[in-house]
């Protein structure tokens, strides 16, 4: 059972609109309202896809409630937390003639101490149980800096993958997890390294065992201490990017629940579910055509031992 772990869940609103404009008031059809966060997305596609997962978030306040029930009727197996703070809220605008996204996220507030030993005991007991646990999302501002090395400590025994950003990302690093899977821009704030090739070998000196870097429409590289591996598509597909990165970590996470950690595997299923979550309107479900877009990847190996600084070209 592949269980998620999301500490900073978000009740997920999404409005498309035909053309954003900076500054104008604009018109949209009523928007999607959705249970999300990133491991909650995670857990929706593993379990579309056949594997069984439990997704153990909290929740607070009225969001909270509404996003209770939407999982519930989602039908994804999950454990919820109760907090006094109220879920925070995520809105995302879709832009239908740029085929882009614009994302606002709450930052959430922060539970109480009691709470979050509550929510750790949960992961702990869930863990125990777990193929492969995924730690997804950023933090409440004020969350205490020991809870990531306890969730992921929870992991022991099993792979962990860690999506986040910030300082948590290296504390993820230092604790030895398998996987790590950041995207340019917060590799380059968590390293201070402008050079992805270089943040994610920083990673790997750390104490990661596989970096998934995700490049946005440009595909993804997975780097090891001893594979430097780059997927990406003919052509890049337009569409709505959020929860793409989940999609991902949920390639990943199946792969190593079904015993796979070979680095090749993992990048050409996460590229590909990567890209068929672009097809889909909302985070958190995958185009049934994966395995089309997975048989379309072009995949370079770089000689990894001997390229240090540079990206390849
Ligand atoms: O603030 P975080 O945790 O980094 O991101 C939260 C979030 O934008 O990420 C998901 C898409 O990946 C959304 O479902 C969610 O609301």
């Amino acid at each position: 059972m592949i269980v998620t772990v999301t500490a900073n869940p978000a009740l997920d609103l999404t409005w498309e609109i035909d053309r954003i404009e900076i500054g104008a008031a604009h018109r949209a059809d009523t928007g999607a309202v959705r249970a999300g966060g990133k491991g909650l997305n995670v857990a929706r596609v593993a379990h579309a896809q056949g594997y069984p997962v439990r997704a153990v978030t909290t929740c607070g306040g009225a969001t909270g409630a509404e996003l209770r029930a939407e999982l519930e009727a989602s039908g994804v197996p999950h454990l919820l937390v109760p907090v006094a703070a109220p879920t925070r809220r995520s809105v995302a605008w879709v832009d239908r003639a740029l085929g882009d996204t614009t994302i606002v996220n709450e930052r959430g507030a922060n539970p109480s101490a009691d709470e979050w030993a509550a929510f750790s005991d949960v992961v702990r007991a869930e863990a125990a149980a777990a193929s492969v646990l995924v730690i997804s999302g950023s933090f409440p501002p004020g969350a205490p800096p020991t809870l990531l090395p306890e969730l992921i400590t929870a992991g022991a025994g099993r792979p962990v993958i860690v999506d986040t950003s910030g300082p948590a990302l290296l504390a993820a690093a230092d604790a030895g997890v398998a996987v790590l899977k950041p995207n340019k821009a917060e590799l380059a704030e968590a390293t201070g390294l402008a050079d992805p090739i270089a943040g994610a070998r920083e990673l790997l000196r750390r104490g990661a065992g596989l970096v998934l870097l995700s490049l946005g429409a440009d595909g993804m590289y997975a780097v090891t201490t001893d594979r430097l591996l780059r997927a990406c598509l003919p052509e890049p597909l337009a569409g709505n990017p959020t929860g793409a990165g989940d999609a991902a970590v949920a390639a990943a996470a199946t792969l190593l629940t079904d015993g796979t950690s070979d680095p090749e595997s993992i990048l050409r299923r996460a590229t590909a579910w990567s890209a068929a979550a672009v097809l889909m309107p909302l985070a958190g479900e995958i185009h049934p055509t994966w395995r089309d877009i997975e048989r379309a990847l072009i995949v370079d190996t770089f000689p990894a031992p001997t390229h240090h600084l540079e990206e390849p070209a």
